[in-house]
């Protein structure tokens, strides 16, 4: 079975795994087009040749050096960095602490043999070099697997390469299980060779490398990371798709112009492939896709320049009567679901039995499968430890960066007030109106920056909850210090960014050296099957 694809990519042009003749493409990853989080004109991977990285990865940090380091932003390249740091400072290791001597990069273009030994936070598989000194960055492979790659790009310690074929399959590849036409060269779902559970227990290893590579914490400081909580839906999951095209330069479409691709990110590219299908998506999102593309096509001289489409799933439900149960009243219902793409136009969506509206092209969720699971859960940690006895009807709950409400409403239930936040006016409205809709009566949302509600709350801070569930940049220093000083006994962060998520609590915590806040769990959700993503979370309480 795992043979298929080595006869395939052998014989086969057009297997997935050979997907594009890379010699006449510009290799212009998105980490250098926009080098976000990326300071002055430094380059990644500059200042990481492989004595820096070892010595860097070796040696703890003075607290004068821990004071001056510039606060990560978790992105794509600082997260393959600290990968490339592991990968080099473990070989050096192995090498017995004796310096390696540098390589010579690579030519561009060149096919090398090359075996994964690990799977990177970013999803990629990464080899190193036979002395030790260079990491190779290969998409779509699995450690234990032997591949042909081609280098496309170097950088001081490691290189971009495509995968041109796995020449000896790694143990935990099984080809079978891949379901997407797409696969090898689309940029999302590049885990589809992974078993359900090798990707779960990879996330949670991506966890906790985020702790220890971006919290700044002492380990003794943090609890072992949880499992991570599988995802009720494989694939069909995701209710929004938002693919897009390029377009010309200027002047728009003309008449009879070619119909440019609709798709999704090239792997390594900037530009758009060709999409016609994409089976992570709800039925009703890839029936929109479909509608889409025939749309576009149909009208594409009205089209001034490229564009995103928006692909959201709408849910409306119909009770029939209620069938009684005992004590309990069931409720039968049918599920209409369709396909919304304007972005203005109000989507309806079920958690459980709390029913959200929002406009289509604001934030919500995007894996509906797993989100009453994940509320029930979240709401369990937002109970306060011992207070649960006394009275829990004393106690309070601030929503941070609450978007249409979904944590104030499926979470709420027993607060005896709710206070929420968020930076956009319409889920603000949102927020409100589907509080009204759910019976949440005790719950007040504001406009603003996370910071504002501040200045807004009156609530007793030892019977206080927070949930912060912020973009994936994280929280503000201003944000984090206002949280400190408040000091609400339990805090339950929510992220779709581990890194970010570590920085944070670590910086919570830091502060006080952990007299102050105590990090009690740490795990995750698996929001995103088939694809390197993980939803984390980390739950805090206030020592007393
Ligand atoms: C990951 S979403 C979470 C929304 C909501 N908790 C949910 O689960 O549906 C992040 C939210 O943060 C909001 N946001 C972004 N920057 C913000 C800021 N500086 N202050 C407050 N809210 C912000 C966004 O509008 C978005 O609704």
């Amino acid at each position: 079975m795992r043979r298929s694809l080595r006869a395939a990519v052998r014989v086969s042009h057009s297997s997935p795994f050979k997907p594009w003749n890379t010699n006449h493409l510009q290799y212009r990853p998105l980490w250098v087009a926009s080098p976000s989080g990326m300071s002055g004109t430094k380059r990644p991977g500059d200042g990481l040749g492989p004595k820096a990285g070892v010595k860097g990865w070796k040696r703890k940090r003075t607290a004068q050096e821990t004071k001056s380091q510039p606060r990560p932003a978790g992105s794509h390249e600082e997260v393959l960095l600290r990968d490339v740091e592991l990968l080099l400072g473990q070989s050096h290791e192995l090498s017995c602490g004796h310096p390696q001597s540098d390589t010579t990069a690579p030519e561009q273009f060149s096919q090398i043999e090359l075996s994964i030994a690990m799977l990177g936070s970013t999803g990629d598989g990464l080899a190193i070099s036979q002395d030790g000194t260079r990491v190779y960055v290969v998409p779509f492979t699995v450690p234990g697997d032997k591949v042909v790659a081609k280098v496309v790009k170097n950088f001081p310690s490691y290189s971009m390469t495509d995968l041109v074929e796995v020449t000896e399959p790694s143990k935990d590849r099984n080809d079978d299980l891949i379901f997407c036409k797409y696969f090898g060269r689309c940029s999302g779902c590049q885990f589809q060779m992974l078993s359900e559970d090798y990707q779960l227990q990879h996330k949670q290893k991506v966890i906790a490398k985020a702790m220890q590579n971006f919290s700044n914490l002492d380990p003794s400081l943090f609890p072992s990371v949880g499992g991570v909580m599988p995802s009720p839906l494989l694939r069909g999951y995701r209710t929004k798709l938002t693919p897009h095209f390029d377009g010309p330069r200027r002047g728009g479409f003309k008449e009879g112009a070619p119909v440019p691709d609709i798709g999704f990110q090239l792997k390594g590219r900037s530009f758009v492939l060709d999409i016609e299908d994409c089976p992570i998506g709800t039925d009703a999102v890839r029936d929109g896709f479909k509608s889409q593309r025939n749309y576009v096509k149909e009208n594409l001289n009205t089209f001034k320049r490229g564009a995103t489409l928006l692909l959201r799933e709408s849910t409306e439900r119909t009770f029939s009567s209620g069938a009684s149960d005992g004590p309990e009243t069931t409720q039968s219902y049918t599920d209409v679901k369709t396909c919304i793409t304007d972005s203005k136009a109000l989507v309806t969506e079920w958690v459980g039995r709390a029913k959200f509206a929002s406009p289509a092209g604001s934030f919500f969720q995007n894996n509906n499968s797993i989100l009453e699971k994940f509320t029930g859960f979240v709401q369990e940690q937002l109970v306060i430890p011992g207070l649960a006895e006394r009275d829990s009807s004393e106690s309070y709950l601030i929503d941070a960066y609450c978007g249409s409400g979904l944590f104030s409403i499926c979470c709420g239930h027993g607060f005896k007030g709710i206070l929420g936040v968020d930076i956009s006016s319409q889920s603000i409205e949102s927020a409100k109106a589907n509080a009204k809709e759910n019976g949440i009566h005790n719950a007040r949302f504001i406009t603003g920056n996370a910071e504002a509600i501040f200045a807004d709350v009156d609530f007793p801070p030892e019977s206080t909850s927070v949930v912060i569930d912020p973009p994936r940049k994280g929280c503000d220093e201003l944000f984090l210090s206002q949280l400190l000083k408040l000091g609400p006994k339990r805090l339950v962060y929510i992220s779709c960014n581990v890194h970010t998520m570590a920085r944070d609590i670590g910086w919570l915590v830091q502060q006080d050296l952990g007299k102050d806040y105590s990090i009690d769990k740490i795990g995750g959700f698996d929001f995103f099957p088939q694809t390197h993503h993980v939803e984390g979370y980390a739950v805090l309480s206030k020592n007393s």
